[in-house]
């Protein structure tokens, strides 16, 4: 592995493009995470569009700068949606982010997400059990520290799929296969709220749509989404509370404070 490292600055100049460009993120995510993931993608300075009517979803993808793809509720209308959505992308080169919630609870998901990162999502983002299921290396216990065996099946994974592999925990480790950094912060409280992880997914999508290197991308986005949820654990009572703190952060977190909180290695 390369010694290789992210430069808080380069997160901040991130976040200022994402905030000044104000790109569109398509998202076909679950019915747990929609008004979260909307409201997270426009505190944060993107644009979020939610259908899927698999008629509309070709002309949103098409004028969208990335698509998030979240398999969390499948229903016959959004797996419809889905194939729709990567062929757009696929074919006029948009990034797309796949998240392949609970993989490791049903084979026929499992074997659905396979097919779809043969596709080449530019960056799959997932958490500990989704990525062993997907790599079929066990540990598909759901509490725990990822090891340094994880992190190797994360590189090896990257490599397979050709696509930049963002698995998210206590640390977050965001990885290409020859280059990888870790992103530390964030608040526990985070793991409280449904779908922090599907939102965090979605403002991936936006961010690869003003950074061309997903590696960067990725892992700016988790250290901007770990900077904010910091800020919203230390003033939070709670679950309940946090939520709306944490999108008051996105929203006004700044450059500095950015900065200050960004921890990549
Ligand atoms: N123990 C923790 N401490 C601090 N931050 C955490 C912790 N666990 C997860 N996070 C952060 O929470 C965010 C969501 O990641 P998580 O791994 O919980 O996603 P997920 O399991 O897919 O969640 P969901 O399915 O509910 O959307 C990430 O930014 C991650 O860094
Ligand atoms: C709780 C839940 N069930 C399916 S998707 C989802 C949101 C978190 O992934
Ligand atoms: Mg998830």
């Amino acid at each position: 592995m390369t010694a290789f490292t992210i430069d808080p600055n380069d997160v901040v100049g991130a976040v200022a493009r994402l905030r000044a460009r104000r790109p569109r993120v398509h998202c076909i995510t679950n019915a747990a995470a929609v008004t979260l993931t909307a409201n997270v993608l426009l505190a944060a300075g993107a644009v979020p569009s939610m259908t899927v009517n698999p008629e509309e979803v070709p002309d949103f993808v098409a004028g969208a700068d990335a698509l998030l793809v979240n398999l969390g509720t499948l229903d016959p209308q959004r797996q419809a949606a889905i194939d729709a959505a990567v062929e757009v992308a696929t074919e006029a080169g948009t990034p797309w982010v796949l998240d392949p919630v609970f993989v490791e609870r049903s084979p026929v998901r499992l074997a659905l997400a396979r097919r779809l990162a043969a596709a080449e999502p530019t960056v799959i983002r997932l958490n500990r059990p989704e990525l062993a299921a997907l790599t079929g290396t066990g540990g598909h216990e759901t509490a725990g520290d990822a090891t340094a065996a994880d992190d190797a099946s994360a590189d090896a994974y990257a490599l397979s799929s050709l696509s930049t592999v963002a698995r998210t925990g206590d640390v977050d480790y965001v990885t290409e296969g020859g280059r990888a950094v870790r992103v530390a912060g964030g608040h526990p409280l985070t793991t409280l709220v449904t779908a922090t992880g599907c939102a965090t997914g979605a403002l991936m999508a936006g961010f690869l749509a003003v950074e061309h290197d997903a590696v960067v991308a990725a892992a700016a986005c988790l250290a901007f989404v770990s900077a904010a949820a910091e800020r919203a654990g230390a003033e939070a009572a709670g679950p309940g509370t946090f939520s709306p703190l944490f999108i008051d952060a996105l929203n006004r977190l700044s450059p500095e404070d950015i900065g200050a909180s960004t921890r990549i290695s």
